[in-house]
């Protein structure tokens, strides 16, 4: 698999965002700092305050994102139910819907190179391999803390 034929794959690329908004990495980042006083959806925000972000229930908010627990692929397959055809904007410069790489000035500095990598990873995974489910085997997807979140039970 090229990297060309990767970018064509948008079918890969709705699995790797529905991934990435169900099962974020990183929870919460690194603490941030409200480096002025401001206002923020009417909370009154002091100089100093640290902010956590909670990405993870951002990707299941149920005012943006509908049936937020399901694992669905039409919420990134282009052209279908956006009204747009733009492809999705991670960086959350139009609006933020998910962060699994945050945004703004301290947004990952490698999220395009992490996306293509996720991708070709896996298109590669699925290329050279026949994956079959063990029977009486489920996935579970139970998550655990380490570094970042990871599968609890991988086997
Ligand atoms: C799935 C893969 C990845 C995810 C989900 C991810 C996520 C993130 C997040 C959420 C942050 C912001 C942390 C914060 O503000 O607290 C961050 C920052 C950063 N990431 Fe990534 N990352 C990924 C892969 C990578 C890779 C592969 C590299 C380098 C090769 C990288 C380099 C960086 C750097 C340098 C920063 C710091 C940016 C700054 O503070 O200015 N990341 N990443």
């Amino acid at each position: 698999m090229t990297e060309e034929d990767i970018r064509k794959l948008s079918y890969l690329k709705a699995v790797t965002m529905e991934s990435l908004r169900r099962h974020p990495p990183s929870h919460f980042f690194l603490l941030h700092r409200v480096i002025d006083e401001m206002e923020l959806n009417g909370y009154a925000l002091s100089k100093n305050t640290i902010i956590y972000f909670m990405v993870r229930e951002m990707g299941l908010n149920p005012n943006m994102w509908e049936d937020p627990t399901e694992f669905k692929l039409e919420r990134f397959l282009m052209g279908d139910h956006r009204e747009d055809s733009e492809t999705f904007d991670i960086t959350g410069s139009r609006e933020i819907e998910m962060m699994p790489f945050s945004i703004g000035r301290r947004i990952c500095r490698s999220y395009n190179f992490a996306m293509f990598h996720l991708e070709y990873f896996v298109a590669n995974l699925i290329w050279y391999f026949e994956w079959k489910l063990v029977e009486g085997d489920d996935v579970d997807l139970n998550e655990e803390m380490d570094f970042t979140f990871t599968m609890k039970n991988v086997l």
